[in-house]
């Protein structure tokens, strides 16, 4: 498969990256409007290709997306130390508004996996810009907070991250919503598990992965700047799921009609994706706290589209 990636600064070339070493791609294309930068990606990511999978790597204007079968949208401005990522809406709105256009008349069948932060509202943003319909215009939306919260999970059962079967909700951002209720080791409650090894989950032990998973990009970017491993892996994993039409529950954000009351609104829930796009949404259970912890989160991102359309 022919994978585009527009924006090819740190998010974009760690995407490239793992779709090479995961064997994600044939074929990767990045542009940016730094061309020496997008041509430079290409060529360091090519001589990692002789210890991973065939990929063909190269950088070109919006004319080299051509035959994409999924572009990823990672250009725009990230967080400085401190920043929240809604305060960069405007800024990446702007961006979209350039970039969308070219995207589409070169790839037109493209599906459009959209990274750039406030990832949800930049969903919604693709959406409109693209006019495709819903399904295939997906945000990475919390596939990294429920990476960061099945890790630290897994860590505390002293279990494998990928045993762990934990959703985090919502907003990709301050609002997000950790689903404990659902939360399961193996086929066990998170709770019971724990219980049962010895490892309790405490009042305590909650609220540090809960700090553990909100905070982990205010703590990284503080460390080194910005974030990209983790989402760039994502990124990939969410592009092999559509690749091979693998029907994988990820929690990606696509724009849906209502979700807790709040209309028009693009936020995260376990959502089944294949070659088609996103083909079903789930409602995981929830205690009373997570339903309502999850309108806030839609009615935060409701409030920042205000006066965007
Ligand atoms: N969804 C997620 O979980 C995550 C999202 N992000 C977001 O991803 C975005 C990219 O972050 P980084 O790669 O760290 O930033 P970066 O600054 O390293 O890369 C951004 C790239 O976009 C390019 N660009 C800017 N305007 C453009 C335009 N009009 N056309 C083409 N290219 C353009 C720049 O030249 C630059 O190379 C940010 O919005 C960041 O907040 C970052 C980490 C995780
Ligand atoms: C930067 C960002 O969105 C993250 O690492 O979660």
């Amino acid at each position: 498969m022919k994978v585009g990636i527009v924006g090819a600064g740190m998010v974009g070339s760690a995407a490239g990256s793992a779709l090479a070493l995961r064997g994600g791609a044939s074929e990767v294309v990045f542009v940016d409007r730094n061309a020496a930068l997008a041509q430079a990606q290409a060529e360091d990511i090519s001589h990692a290709v002789p210890f991973a999978h065939p990929c063909r790597l190269s950088a070109g204007e919006y004319d080299a997306l051509e035959g994409a079968e999924v572009v990823i949208l990672a250009a725009g401005v990230a967080q400085k130390p401190g920043e929240s990522r809604l305060s960069l809406l405007s800024r990446n709105a702007d961006v979209f508004a350039s970039v969308i256009g070219g995207v589409r008349a070169a790839a037109p069948g493209a599906m459009l996996l959209v990274a750039s932060n406030p990832v949800d509202i930049m969903t919604q943003v693709a959406l409109r810009a693209s006019g495709l319909p819903p399904e295939r215009v997906i945000g990475s939306g919390t596939i990294l907070d429920t990476a960061r919260f099945r890790s630290l999970l897994g860590a505390h059962l002293g279990i494998a991250p990928q045993s762990v079967h934990a959703y985090v909700l919502g907003e990709h951002g301050d609002s997000e919503v950790l689903a404990w209720s659902s939360a399961r080791a193996g086929t066990e409650p998170v709770a019971r598990f724990g219980a049962q090894i010895g490892a309790p989950i405490t009042e305590e032990v909650r609220a540090t992965i809960d700090a553990g998973v909100r905070r982990a990009a205010y703590r990284i970017i503080e460390g080194k700047g910005a974030t990209w491993y983790g989402i760039g892996a994502g990124l990939a994993r969410i592009v092999q799921a559509i690749r091979d039409d693998q029907g994988a529950v990820l929690s990606v954000s696509v724009v849906a009609p209502e979700i807790e009351g709040v209309p028009d609104i693009a936020l995260s829930l376990p959502r089944v994706v294949g070659r088609k796009g996103v083909s079903a949404t789930l409602m995981p259970e929830m205690s009373e706290t997570e339903t309502a912890a999850l309108r806030a989160s839609a009615e935060v991102l409701k409030e920042s589209t205000q006066g965007l359309w």
